[in-house]
């Protein structure tokens, strides 16, 4: 099962860059192993993108601790380790530098819900989490906390980037995909003339269709 998870997690480490959503070394992807409260996986620290394969994933504990003789995990493994023990119907995380998210981002200013494509993903608005240092848990307390008061899977983390949860990665990714789209689009629209946001009913059966209807059941 975690060779399978290793697998999953270096393709989707591909769509980053391939989506125009990190530089460099830059963002990293997680998945909790099935059915487990304590351990995850996640890429290494600082490795290139070209260079990753399923065998350089690491096995970590909720500490962001690596549990076998492995390359040095993710400066955020603790960060997402935090995030899957207190939120465990998460399964998997991302976090990117997507230039246009983290332009919002560095604004400080959550992007207001103005777009079909926003409701049906994030049922709301994108918010902004507080700054926090890198290395420790202290990130995955600030998106926990932001992600208590909004339905968003995808938050924008002051001064730094984007961290988006999701049931697996890929539903993360695909957020993290989801929230760059969103920010580019809706920074466009701002520039043309003043947003005017979704009403709450609307954003509601937007969600509701796109989480339980849309797609191939
Ligand atoms: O911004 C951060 C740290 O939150 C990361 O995106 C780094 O840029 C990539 O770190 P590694 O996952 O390679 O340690």
């Amino acid at each position: 099962m975690v060779d399978d998870l290793r697998r999953e997690l270096c393709a989707l480490h591909a769509e980053l860059p391939r989506n125009g959503l990190v530089a460099w070394t830059s963002g990293n992807v997680s998945a909790r192993v099935p059915g487990s409260d304590e351990l995850l996986v996640i890429k290494p620290s600082g490795i290139a993108y070209d260079d990753l394969r399923p065998e350089r994933m690491v096995l970590c504990d909720f500490d962001g601790v690596p549990v076998e003789d492995a390359l040095a995990p993710s400066s955020d493994a603790a960060t997402h380790g935090h995030i899957y023990r207190e939120l465990p119907d998460v399964g998997g995380i991302a976090h990117t530098h997507s230039p246009y998210a983290t332009a919002w981002a560095i604004h400080g200013e959550p992007i207001p819900c103005v777009m079909t494509a926003m409701a049906d993903e994030f049922g709301g608005e994108i918010p902004v989490g507080p700054f926090a240092l890198i290395g420790d848990d202290a990130i995955g307390r600030g998106v926990v906390e932001t992600l208590a008061h909004h339905r968003s899977c995808a938050v924008l983390m002051r001064a730094h980037g984007v961290f988006t949860v999701g049931r697996g990665p890929r539903d993360a990714v695909k957020a993290a995909v989801m929230c760059e789209d969103a920010a580019r689009v809706v920074h466009a629209a701002r520039s043309l003339g003043p947003l005017v946001p979704l009403d709450a009913e609307s954003v509601d059966a937007l969600y509701h269709r796109y989480q339980n209807v849309y797609g191939q059941h």
